[in-house]
């Protein structure tokens, strides 16, 4: 039994919560969290928390927007009924894969760009931005775009003075032709200006290689959570360690490693002989590590993140680096969502000879068709921790198990109450 105490199970994942709370020997505080008609988020905090050490557990996945909507009002609810310190405890922390720029599945940008007005199809990832050149022209960009904007405005601004009849526009906002006439009158009068005004009139044109300006979720959501007042974060193998850095509070950034680790030894025979492998680069320092403190081989998938076209998804390719024949792979990752990474692979290493394919994952999302995919793959098993609620999943896909994190938090959890160090949930020997 722990004095102080106190805690709040949010609506994402109830069960994990309870055993959580298991693990520390006291009940869930009473909490009523709900929505109005509307559709608001709702909360209620049914019993005193004043000087009080509360942890809230929250994770991503399922409505992960009204899940973190939910802590965010929780959190400042506690606040506000004076509790000494809040702890967001997210076993999988939502949005931490959005620092970066978007791309689509085959690993193209998702900025259509246009190359001299033209549509994208020939634009490869080798083009890279013309250099201006004296007296060129730089259409529809930034300054000059603007410049032509306001020059059009104007010109449609005088023919709707002179006709008295407002200038009708198509649904790009350009003019109909039956006004070009008098458009080229206010213009230089000339059919080039015209035509080449009308083509820039147009709304903003990104060029190959322009980096589009995306909203860094990541970072806002870091705010969120501490400008609700958090005063501690608790999560588990966050896809970019760095984002850790986007917080000045404390983060533990608790491993799921050593549950892994541990399946392994337990549940695959003679397991020293069986391959360990990476589906991406981006994930080979976490497979690394396993494979090297198991004393076992590994293998990388490189995932071509880089089709040649832009329209060419053929081209986003897998490639084995390394020998799976007649072996074991286990393929380690941090996350699956649509499972296409996984379930690819799979495919992949069957192909090279690999006799059985399993994928260890820490937080088994899987949204969408993810599990229907699982099920028709080449994947013969895939495990996954409870970091994100599995009971449909698991009703759904016969190939999956699921290993249980509540204790890994429960004594995070007890630990920083006390005071005492979590460095030993750090190891993974
Ligand atoms: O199940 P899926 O929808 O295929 O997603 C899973 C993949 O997504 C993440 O990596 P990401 O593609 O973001 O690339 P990165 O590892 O290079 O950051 C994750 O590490 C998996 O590899």
């Amino acid at each position: 039994m722990v004095r102080n105490l106190v805690v709040i199970g949010g609506n994402s994942h109830p069960q994990l919560t309870q055993s959580i709370c298991g693990v520390l020997g006291i009940p869930p505080a009473e909490v009523l969290l709900s929505k109005f008609a509307v559709g608001e988020t709702r909360v209620e905090i049914q019993e005193s928390v004043r000087e009080k050490d509360v942890y809230i557990i929250q994770s991503g996945g399922g409505k992960v927007n009204d899940h973190l909507l939910e802590l965010l009002i929780t959190i400042s609810a506690c606040k506000t009924a004076s509790a000494r310190r809040v702890t967001a405890v997210l076993p999988l922390f939502p949005y931490s894969r959005q620092s970066d720029i978007p791309y689509d599945k085959a690993g193209a940008p998702l900025v259509k760009a246009s190359v001299g007005g033209k549509p994208a199809n020939g634009y490869t990832f080798e083009s890279t931005p013309s250099t201006p050149a004296p007296g060129g022209k730089t259409e529809g960009l930034g300054l000059m775009n603007g410049m032509e904007s306001l020059q059009k405005g104007l010109a449609r601004a005088q023919i709707e003075e002179s006709t008295g009849s407002p200038v009708k526009r198509r649904g790009n906002g350009l003019p109909r032709s039956d006004t070009t006439d008098s458009l080229k009158s206010l213009t230089n009068g000339t059919d080039e200006t015209a035509s080449s005004t009308s083509s820039k009139i147009n709304s903003f044109q990104p060029r190959p290689g322009y980096k589009q300006w995306v909203a860094q979720a990541g970072t806002l959501v870091a705010d969120l959570l501490t400008c609700a007042g958090a005063d501690h974060i608790i999560t588990m193998d966050l896809h970019d360690p760095q984002y850790q850095g986007f917080f000045d509070i404390p983060v533990d950034n608790l491993y799921g490693r050593p549950l892994l680790k541990s399946y392994i030894q337990r549940n695959i025979p003679n397991y020293k002989q069986a391959v360990i492998v990476s589906p991406d680069a981006g994930g080979a320092k976490r497979a690394t590590a396993i494979a090297d403190q198991m004393g076992m081989e590994f293998a990388l998938i490189h995932k071509e993140r880089r089709p040649t076209k832009i329209t060419d998804r053929q081209n986003a390719t897998m490639m084995l680096v390394g020998d799976v024949r007649d072996r074991i792979t286990i393929l380690i990752d941090d996350l699956a969502d649509t499972s296409n990474t996984i379930t690819r692979a799979a495919k992949l290493l069957k192909k090279e000879g690999a006799s059985q394919v399993y994928a260890l994952l820490t937080h088994g999302i899987l949204s969408g068709d993810a599990i229907e995919r699982i099920n028709a793959s080449a994947l013969d098993k895939v495990v996954v921790t409870n970091s994100v609620d599995q009971v449909e999943h698991l009703r759904r896909c016969p190939k999956l198990e699921v290993l249980e994190v509540g204790h890994v938090f429960g004594e995070a959890i007890r630990r920083v109450h006390h005071g005492e160090s979590i460095s030993v949930l750090f190891q993974y020997d």
